[in-house]
């Protein structure tokens, strides 16, 4: 696996950061060590996916990356007849992820494709999985999104969507935000590192809180919706139609 050294030496022009080739590249290491419970958050993706996915169903993953979510969702479907759709609009994380999934057999049908998933028709859907990409879809785009995912869903589907989350409590934010911090420097990071990250990320992704997510969920129709992973300021939350 590449290290993420991105963000390790000077740059003196810092433009806003981009899913492109530079992260493609580097973009396994860069999550585990910055997202805490990552890994933890992919083996419950794959539990709930066991208990939910429905038979004659399709299973999303809405900016999928490199496809961790996908494969990990294909590793553990039980029933007949699914079809896995995972989408990204970055052509550099398809066109890896489209090699990395071919390195996998399986029976079940696993469909890459580049697209925005403000844009993509969701149906069928029984599991529908968003890991770490509503916070970078424009604010003003995510009530007809989550509304969207509702509406493509078959009753009783799920819906699973992490989320780094911020807090409207001043004390609450600085606490959980600087063992964020600890998290990264223990991880290798170096303040340079840290702080040209948080430079690149400044108006890109754009965090919501607890309440913001559950009330979006709640408007679109869920009956059900709750955190069932929370790691410092990065949570999960599930969703049941
Ligand atoms: N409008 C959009 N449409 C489609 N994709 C988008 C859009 N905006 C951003 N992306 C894509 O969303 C992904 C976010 S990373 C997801 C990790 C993965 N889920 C994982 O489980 O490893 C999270 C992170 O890096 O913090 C990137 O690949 C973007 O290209
Ligand atoms: O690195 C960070 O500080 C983050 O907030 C998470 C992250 C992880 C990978 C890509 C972009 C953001």
């Amino acid at each position: 696996m590449q290290k993420d050294t991105l963000y390790a030496s000077t740059h003196e022009a810092l433009g806003a950061f981009q899913f492109d080739e530079s992260v493609v590249a580097v973009f396994p290491d860069m999550i585990s060590r910055s997202v805490p419970g990552y890994q933890t958050i992919l083996t419950g993706i794959g539990e709930l996916t066991r208990q939910y996915a429905q038979k004659d169903s399709q299973l999303y993953d809405l900016g999928c990356s490199l496809g961790a979510a996908a494969l990990t969702m294909r590793r553990n479907v039980e029933v007949e007849n699914c079809k896995i759709i995972a989408i990204d609009n970055s052509e550099a994380m398809i066109q890896r992820a489209t090699e990395y999934v071919q390195a996998y057999h399986s029976e079940v049908p696993l469909i890459l494709q580049q697209g925005d998933i403000a844009e993509i028709e969701i149906e069928d859907a029984s599991v529908v999985v968003i890991n770490f990409t509503l916070q970078f879809i424009a604010p003003e785009q995510r009530q007809s999104l989550v509304n969207k995912v509702y509406q493509g869903m078959k009753p009783g589907g799920i819906l699973i969507l992490s989320e780094k989350l911020h807090f409207d409590d001043e004390q609450m934010q600085q606490a959980i935000e600087h063992l964020h911090l600890q998290f990264k420097r223990s991880n290798g990071y170096s303040e340079l590192e840290i702080s040209q990250k948080r430079s690149a990320l400044e108006n890109v992704l754009i965090s919501d809180n607890q309440q913001t997510h559950l009330q979006r969920m709640q408007d679109a129709g869920f009956s059900t919706a709750g955190i069932w992973f929370q790691a410092y300021n990065f949570a999960s939350f599930l969703a049941i139609k």
